[in-house]
């Protein structure tokens, strides 16, 4: 059987960073912020090329185990063929390894952009299909789900393995709701990275049923603050159920989200760390940049409500 047809013309997709979690959401919230990398990719006659640009420039491989290389192939492999040839070009500001959703929108980005340059790609591979494999080849789906819907997401997949993971083909499935606009994202990143990989792996197998029952009770009253009564925030955010565990691994990380939550301020770890997420409102945001002081980048950020976007190549 023959394989798909592609598009000549190249495709540029826009992904936005992603905190997931957000305190008691483990593997469901998260939140689609305004920093963006950015995809361009065209189906070329011959070979692999890929360019970087930005983060990753000086570490990353540029053969087929990169991954945005590794989502395109296995989107193509859905749409029924390879291209003989693919140019990726990538410019990304998205920090790696610092719990702003890098590698999901990685995946993302090469999902989007393979089904983009196939002919009739949208159509095979729709946007639920989109968000199951993204979760797939993340492995849980709650950044991928932010970084495709935008806004604040709540996602959930069908089957569980024994460690929590979603099981392979399960399918995933996300509701994207918009966060009140008076909340003002505020990130503090480190200097080094944690791998999620590590901090999963501090994770216990079982947690206690009063931590559980806590955190429940916790994630329910987040949705309602975060999109109509942000002064619950500090209640809403806290979290028993990977947090603490993850302390070895971000001490400095822990520490920094102690001390802004003793003043009164919505911060957790976000994803699997090391970054510091803070729900402020705009005159809390601008007092709280300097609090992390030296070794620490702190910005504030936008919340993105659109998610993952095919542009025009000019814009
Ligand atoms: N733009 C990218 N291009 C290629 N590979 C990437 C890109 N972004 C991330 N990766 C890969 O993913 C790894 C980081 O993934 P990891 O899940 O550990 O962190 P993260 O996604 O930044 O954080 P979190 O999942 O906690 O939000 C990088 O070391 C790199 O191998
Ligand atoms: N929910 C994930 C997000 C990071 O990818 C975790 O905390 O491990």
């Amino acid at each position: 059987m023959a394989g798909p047809a592609f598009r000549a013309a190249a495709v540029r997709v826009r992904v936005p960073a992603t905190s997931a979690n957000l305190g008691p959401g483990f593997d469901s919230f998260g939140l689609a912020l305004g920093l963006y990398d950015d995809l361009v990719v065209r189906v070329a006659d011959a070979g692999l090329h890929v360019d970087i640009a930005g983060e990753g420039a000086d570490t990353l491989a540029r053969d087929e185990r990169h991954l945005v290389v590794r989502a395109m192939r296995a989107t193509f492999d859905r749409l029924g063929g390879q291209p003989r040839g693919l140019e990726v070009v990538c410019a990304n500001r998205i920090p790696h390894g610092r719990g702003l959703g890098s590698s999901s929108a990685a995946i993302c980005a090469g999902i989007m952009a393979a089904r983009a340059v196939t002919v009739g790609g949208v159509e095979a591979l729709d946007d639920a299909a989109t968000l199951a494999l993204a979760s797939e080849i993340e492995g849980h789906p709650d950044n991928v789900a932010a970084c495709l819907l935008g806004g604040f997401t709540i996602a959930w997949t069908d089957a569980f393995d024994g460690e929590g993971t979603p099981t392979p083909g399960s399918g995933a499935h996300a509701v994207t709701v918009e966060p009140n606009r008076d909340v003002v994202p505020v990130v503090f990143i480190p200097g080094d990275p944690v791998l999620t990989e590590v901090a999963r792996g501090l994770l216990p197998g079982t947690v206690p049923h009063a931590d559980a029952a806590a955190n429940v009770g916790r994630a329910a009253l987040l949705v309602e603050a975060i999109t109509r009564r942000p002064e619950l925030l500090l209640p809403a955010t806290e979290d028993r159920l990977h947090q603490d565990y993850r302390t070895p691994a971000m001490p400095q990380s822990a520490a920094l989200v102690a001390g802004l939550r003793a003043e009164g301020i919505a911060a957790v770890i976000s994803g699997a760390g090391p970054t510091v997420l803070a729900l402020t409102d705009a005159s809390t945001a601008e007092k709280v940049l300097g609090f992390a002081g030296e070794g620490w980048a702190a910005h504030r950020l936008a919340l993105d409500t659109e998610g993952a976007a095919v542009l025009p190549l000019s814009q």
